[in-house]
């Protein structure tokens, strides 16, 4: 279960510019609006400075770290999901992704266009969660026309006939579908309608570079517009970051980084955030072969981190060794781990630990 992130936000914004270097793929980035026609999709994989500790301790042939999927897609205007330029179109290819990066425009630069001519961070989010929720107004409508004819007779469509109308009723407001307080069991089903503001937002700030370390003005604006509806917030430079991204090797970045007054790089940051916001954990895989990062949720069992690698590593779960990457820090390898009685051996309840290195029992 890789994550994976959508960008939104209105043209010329930055998001092309932001995916670019994050994913250091050659999506075009243009100073017009528009200039996203493809979805782009790019891969990246997630820094994780224990996962090289344990490369040095367990020398694999193979090391294969943790990857984030981030999707570009064109920027929405208001009318979007009525049609109005091209993001409609790309509306359904962020249906799958399971947070969104929303790009707002916070930096001042007369020669970058704005499709409304004015920076308006208030303005801009609400012109896309508008959008948004229009677009799953239709999803609604559509699958409650449907559901409504089977009522009667069908089981999951009376179930699912009066969530989908209170749905109707917040979303024809404008407001995201995630506001809507629902019961654990109607999540389950909400979960399967795929609405796109059901997903968490974290909120991207895009400045300038003197904006990085102190907030400016329009950066205040989105963090109070995401505090009231409990997003994270990431104030990144896309001019900064592309500068970054270009560098070749990786002390270079760093110092640039260190030049500019940032402890992380944007993409860490973002990376960060969205394992926070959706409470994502990592475990390890280690041996002569690969060492390999694994992402799975807060709160899942040894048989589900098993059934990441493999659906059959889940149906013949038997047992799993476990011991925490921190274990095996301390210790300096696996075999002293292992004398010091730290490997335990857990079964199917245990809620596997970020951190955790995991060596799986199985039988098919
Ligand atoms: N932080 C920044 N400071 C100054 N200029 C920037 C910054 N970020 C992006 N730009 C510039 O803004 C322009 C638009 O960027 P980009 O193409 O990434 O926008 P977009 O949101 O992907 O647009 P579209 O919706 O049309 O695809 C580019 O010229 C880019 O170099
Ligand atoms: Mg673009």
């Amino acid at each position: 279960m890789a994550l994976n992130c959508g960008i939104v936000g209105l043209p010329n914004v930055g998001k092309s510019t932001i995916f670019s270097a994050v994913t250091s793929a050659p999506a075009e980035a243009a100073n017009y609006p528009f200039c996203t026609i493809k979805p782009n999709v790019g891969i990246v994989t997630v820094p994780d400075a224990r996962l090289d500790k344990i490369v040095e301790l367990i020398p694999p042939k193979k090391v294969v770290p943790a990857v984030v999927e981030f999707v570009d897609i064109a920027g929405l205007v208001a009318g979007a999901s009525k049609g109005e330029g091209l993001g409609n179109q790309f509306l359904a290819s962020i249906r799958e992704v399971g947070i969104l990066a929303h790009v707002v425009r916070c930096f001042e630069d007369p020669d970058i266009i704005h499709v409304n001519n004015k920076i308006d961070p208030a303005g801009d989010i609400e012109t896309i969660n508008i959008e948004l929720a229009l677009a799953d107004l239709e999803t609604v409508e559509k699958r409650l026309a449907k559901q409504m004819k089977l009522v009667r007779t069908n089981k999951d469509a009376a179930r699912e006939v009066p969530l989908l109308e209170k749905l109707k009723a917040e979303l024809a407001e404008g407001h995201p579908a995630r506001g809507l307080i629902l019961e654990d069991e109607d999540k389950d089903v909400v979960r399967d309608f795929h609405l796109i503001t059901m997903k968490p937002v974290i909120y991207v700030c895009n400045v300038d570079e003197n904006s990085i370390s102190e907030d400016n003005e329009f950066v205040k604006v989105v963090r109070k517009i995401a505090s009231a509806d409990r997003s994270q917030v990431v104030v990144i430079s896309g001019k900064l970051e592309s500068e970054i991204s270009a560098m070749e090797s990786a002390e270079d970045r760093k110092e640039f980084l260190e030049a500019s007054g940032l402890e992380e790089s944007g993409l860490n940051q973002l990376i960060r955030t969205a394992y926070k916001t959706l409470g994502l954990r990592t475990f390890f895989t280690a041996g002569s072969d690969e060492d390999r990062a694994w992402t799975i949720r807060q709160g899942d069992t040894a048989p589900k981190a098993a059934g990441v690698i493999h659906t059959d590593f889940e149906r013949g779960f038997i047992r799993a060794e476990v011991y925490n990457c921190n274990t095996l820090f301390e210790m300096g390898s696996e075999a002293k781990v292992k004398e010091a009685g730290k490997l335990r051996v857990e079964g199917k309840e245990y809620v596997v630990q970020d951190g955790d290195i995991m060596h799986f029992r199985f039988n098919v």
